[in-house]
């Protein structure tokens, strides 16, 4: 994959998100190539980035081995024939778009065009990326194991169906924005007592990140892990009964579970 030039189509959020984590993992720049329709935008990523930023998604297209197709999934309808006069079997197209499927993908393309779906997430920018992928009817064995190494240069990526796709984007996709918020209410709350912003902001993050770590290196279950910080009559599982009162596990659930809903609906629109 390091070898081949990479065209990401559409150069928004996710798309710099990957290839910041990219350029961070000792991709080339001049490997990668971006279609972005605004100005402003293609001089802020040149600026930043270093490489060369094209308005049209056909040079792009027909420049690159593989295109990721990073656009909104509403767009499909007017992009998909830009990229499709450039494709053949010789290419990969790599959809990071919520909800639509490689069915769908495949139905613009000419031949039997080899298309791997995945979901990322933005913490790629910062190399802990958390991914889910699959590959469409006629993607080759190199290609799904090519895109799982590009998404595990920029974190964790793993192979799931296509039917649980939606679930993925539901969970880690949409993911960091139910974590900022929840450290955003930690902070708050420990602002509300009295301690200074920066320094819950700091602390607020820091427990997450040392949670999640805890989690992910000791291999216990998280409800083993709560149990050893709540002292029995202490101050933990006061606040894990405030959780409880407020429902926090059934809402995160339900979060969970509209953005996988909403996810199913973009694929259906
Ligand atoms: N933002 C996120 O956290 C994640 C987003 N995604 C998926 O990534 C895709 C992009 O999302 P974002 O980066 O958040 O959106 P965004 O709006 O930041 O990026 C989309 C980019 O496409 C450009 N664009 C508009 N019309 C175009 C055209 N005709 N041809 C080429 N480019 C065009 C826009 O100018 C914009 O820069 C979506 O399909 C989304 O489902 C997937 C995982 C996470
Ligand atoms: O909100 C969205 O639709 C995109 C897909 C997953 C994260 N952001």
């Amino acid at each position: 994959m390091r070898e081949r030039k990479i065209g990401f189509i559409g150069g928004g959020n996710m798309a710099e998100a990957l290839i910041r984590g990219m350029l961070a993992a000792s991709f080339s720049a001049e490997r990668i190539w971006v279609a972005e329709p605004r100005a402003e935008r293609r001089e802020w990523l040149e600026e930043h980035y270093g490489f060369a930023a094209r308005a049209d998604n056909g040079e792009v297209a027909k420049a690159c081995d593989v295109l990721i197709l990073s656009i909104k999934p509403q767009m499909i309808n007017s992009v998909m024939p830009e990229i499709a006069e450039y494709f053949s079997d010789k290419k990969l197209l790599i959809s990071i778009l919520a909800g639509v499927s490689t069915q769908a993908l495949e139905s613009f393309l000419p031949g039997a065009p080899r298309v791997v779906r995945v979901m990322p997430n933005t913490p790629a920018l910062v190399g802990e990326g958390a991914a889910g992928l699959c590959g469409g009817r006629h993607a080759r064995e190199g290609d799904l194991t090519a895109a799982q190494q590009l998404l595990e240069s920029v974190g964790v990526a793993r192979v799931v169906t296509e039917k649980e796709m939606d679930a993925v984007t539901g969970l880690s996709g949409s993911g960091p924005a139910y974590v900022y918020t929840l450290i955003e209410a930690l902070a708050d709350g420990a602002v509300r007592q009295g301690l200074g912003r920066d320094d819950a902001l700091a602390l607020a993050s820091q427990t997450v990140l040392g949670a999640a770590r805890m989690v992910l290196e000791t291999g216990e279950h998280p409800a083993v892990l709560r149990d050893r910080v709540c002292s029995p009559g202490g101050t933990t599982i006061a606040g894990v009964a405030a959780l409880e009162e407020g429902n926090f596990r059934a809402t995160l659930m339900e979060a969970v579970n509209r953005a996988t809903q909403r996810s199913r609906e973009l694929g259906n629109s």
